[in-house]
């Protein structure tokens, strides 16, 4: 899968920007503050149907415009496919293929694989745990539809059990019944979850230790450990024991939403533990194995955004993962950089055609 071109009308800081691309290797470099990653989010929006920077659509229309569009045209499977995403400011998002408006967009996800390793994946490992369940939750989908349905029913109940909580306590009442019914659904979808999140994890983490290993050259032993209050007991009896603290608080307390992903180095926490360019190895190494993931599994090779990672690594490291690009079948490449000499003494490492855009 290809993307050979790429258009944008009023998307961030562009009025107007087409790019024809290489197949192989594609470097956007420029100063700070040009709209390099803006490229690349716009690949991502053509994947995803969103920005991976900035949640609320409206903000990525260019100031003081009316509406976005980006254009890209792909080869997948020997055929052309024309994507269009637009946005008018007050309306919804459009997500065209081929001309046709696809009526969920969640049809869509999954049908260009993508993977990004950007700065902002730093968040996986100072933010809370949620952060880290979207990404478990995001390679899960991408590959399982009916994961994310089992997700949005687990959610929905959920929050449902929780204003059902708060009305007891407000109106002093309490009806086990009712909760039972909410108990039961949590119960299922909980399961369900739980076990394909383990499911998933066992083949991920072995890809991703592997990674690592070949980026620091086996310097460093780290370890990505699962973390469910569902390896003690089913969530049923846990919902039973938990609620006369669930009554209290007003909301559950115990479930697949307190799950959690623990990201080690030589078995403490990399949070506290890792340094700057560690950590950043690490990032790198999970999202490789993501890449690896959903290359297995959709059998194309996803697309590969790297943005701005060269920072912070050493040499070796960057030589490490030029090598890894090279050796390996990767797919089609998108790198940003303020360096133009670096990525260029980096690209010409890999024995693959490059282009470099200069912003
Ligand atoms: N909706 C918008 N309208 C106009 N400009 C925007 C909009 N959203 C973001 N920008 C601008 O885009 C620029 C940032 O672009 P981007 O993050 O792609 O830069 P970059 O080249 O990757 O920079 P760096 O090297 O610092 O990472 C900023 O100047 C920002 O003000």
């Amino acid at each position: 899968m290809i993307l050979k071109s790429l258009s944008l009308l009023n998307y961030k800081n562009f009025d107007s920007k087409s790019f024809v691309f290489n197949d192989k290797i594609n470097c956007i470099v420029g100063n700070n503050g040009i709209g390099k990653t803006n490229v690349l989010d716009a690949i991502y929006h053509l994947s995803f149907g969103k920005s991976y920077f900035n949640p609320i659509a409206a903000q990525n229309i260019k100031h003081d415009e009316g509406f976005f569009v980006i254009n890209g045209d792909y080869e997948k499977d020997d055929k052309i496919e024309k994507i269009a995403i637009s946005l008018k400011r007050g309306q919804k998002k459009v997500i065209k293929r081929n001309g046709k408006i696809y009526d969920k967009f969640s049809e869509h996800i999954g049908f260009l694989p993508l993977v990004i390793i950007s700065p902002a994946d730093r968040d996986l490992i100072i933010e809370g745990s949620d952060t880290r369940r979207k990404f478990i939750d995001s390679v899960i989908s991408q590959s399982d539809k009916n994961y994310l349905n089992q997700l949005i029913s687990y959610n929905k109940t959920l929050a449902q059990r929780n204003a059902l909580l708060k009305y007891f306590a407000l109106n002093h009442t309490f009806n086990a019944d009712t909760l039972e019914v909410y108990n039961e659904q949590l119960n299922i979808f909980g399961a369900q979850i739980y076990e394909k999140r383990k499911h998933f994890l066992e083949t991920f983490i072995p890809i991703f230790k592997s990674r690592y290993e070949a980026i620091s050259n086996g310097k460093e032993l780290v370890n990505l450990v699962y973390s469910s209050q569902l390896e003690e007991n089913d969530l049923k009896t846990l919902l039973k024991t938990a609620l006369s603290k669930d009554r209290a608080l007003q909301y559950t307390s115990v479930g697949i939403h307190k799950d959690d992903l623990n990201f080690n180095i030589e078995e403490h926490p990399i949070k506290k533990f890792g340094s700057q360019g560690q950590q950043k190895s690490f990032l790198i190494a999970l999202k490789l194995a993501q890449f690896d993931f959903l290359k297995n599994l959709s059998g194309v090779n996803p697309i590969l955004l790297l943005d701005d990672i060269f920072d912070k690594l050493d040499e070796q490291r960057v030589s490490q993962i030029i090598k890894l690009v090279d050796d390996e079948n990767f797919g089609q490449l998108f790198i940003s950089d303020t360096h133009a000499d670096r990525t260029e003494k980096a690209v010409k490492q890999v024995h693959q055609s490059y282009e470099i855009f200069k912003l």
